[in-house]
């Protein structure tokens, strides 16, 4: 299974070692690998070096001094986060080729899009029982950085270990009157999602993760969750389907 935690449910060290713990109970009956984001972390360190921070529909428009500032952030959360789930391997794009990526629209700056992932080496990690724990910092064709959205690397590592996916997020799932959890859905159609976002309920940072999920579908994932990973117990609730909002084709 592949989790991808990331945002605000990482955001004090509580919550991240409580998330830490419960992936590595649940790696007890699975192989798990890790995808990770850190928006505040990286707003963070861009905030201190007064670098302004613009998105584009939900893309942070990266300039090369910003791309610089990205990976040093992501770099060192990464190490963390490995050493939180223990048994773990923490690994970024540029490590043999694990993601690879094109830029995805010049006017984002050194913003990617996944055109590749070395399944091979996740498999290999997995296979001495270590846990890959993955930045989403990508290799370009001219071997710089690209910043790769963490839902959309998720989802493409997700496609290529042909894995089921959870997104963690700050929020109990997909809900159809947002912000009432009481509307949480707990399953969408590929219909709904794109009824939802051309009807505008599903917004924001909830857009890249619906057509995250949905692209790992199609590649192969059996499965794709969007659940919180702000109280204990979540994850393992959303892997065994109680929880959360599972996208189906
Ligand atoms: N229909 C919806 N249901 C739930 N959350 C939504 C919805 N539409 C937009 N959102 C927003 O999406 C956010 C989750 O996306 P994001 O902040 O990017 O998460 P992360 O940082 O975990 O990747 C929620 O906190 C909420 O503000
Ligand atoms: C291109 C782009 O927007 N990249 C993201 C990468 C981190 C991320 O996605 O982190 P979360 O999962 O915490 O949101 C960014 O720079 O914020």
């Amino acid at each position: 299974m592949i989790v991808k935690y990331g945002g605000n449910a990482m955001k004090s060290l509580d919550l991240r070692r409580a998330v830490a713990a419960e992936i590595a109970a649940l790696r007890a009956g699975q192989t798990v690998v890790v995808v990770h984001g850190g928006g505040p972390v990286i707003e963070r360190e861009l905030a201190a070096r007064g670098i302004p921070s613009e998105f584009r529909a939900g893309l942070r428009v990266t300039t090369p001094e910003a791309m610089d500032v990205v990976e040093m952030a992501l770099c060192q959360l990464n190490k963390q986060l490995s050493q939180d789930v223990g048994r773990a391997v923490g690994l970024m794009g540029r490590d043999s080729e694990l993601l690879r990526a094109e830029v995805f629209d010049p006017t984002l700056g050194r913003v990617g899009r996944v055109t590749g992932v070395n399944a091979d080496v996740l498999r290999a990690l997995l296979g001495a029982g270590l846990t890959p724990v993955v930045g989403c910092v990508a290799v370009g064709p001219d071997g710089d950085a690209l910043n790769v959205n963490a839902d959309t690397a998720a989802g493409a590592v997700a496609g290529a270990l042909n894995e089921g996916i959870v997104f963690l997020t700050d929020v109990d799932g997909v809900y159809r009157t947002y912000p009432d959890p009481e509307s949480r859905a707990a399953h969408l159609t590929r219909a709904e999602v794109e009824g939802g976002i051309q009807d505008g309920w599903i917004a924001g940072g909830m857009i890249p993760k619906v057509r995250a999920a949905l692209d790992a579908l199609d590649r192969g994932a059996p499965f794709a969750v969007i659940a919180s990973g702000m109280h204990a117990g979540a994850l393992s609730a959303a892997a065994r389907g109680e929880a959360g909002t599972r996208i189906t084709p």
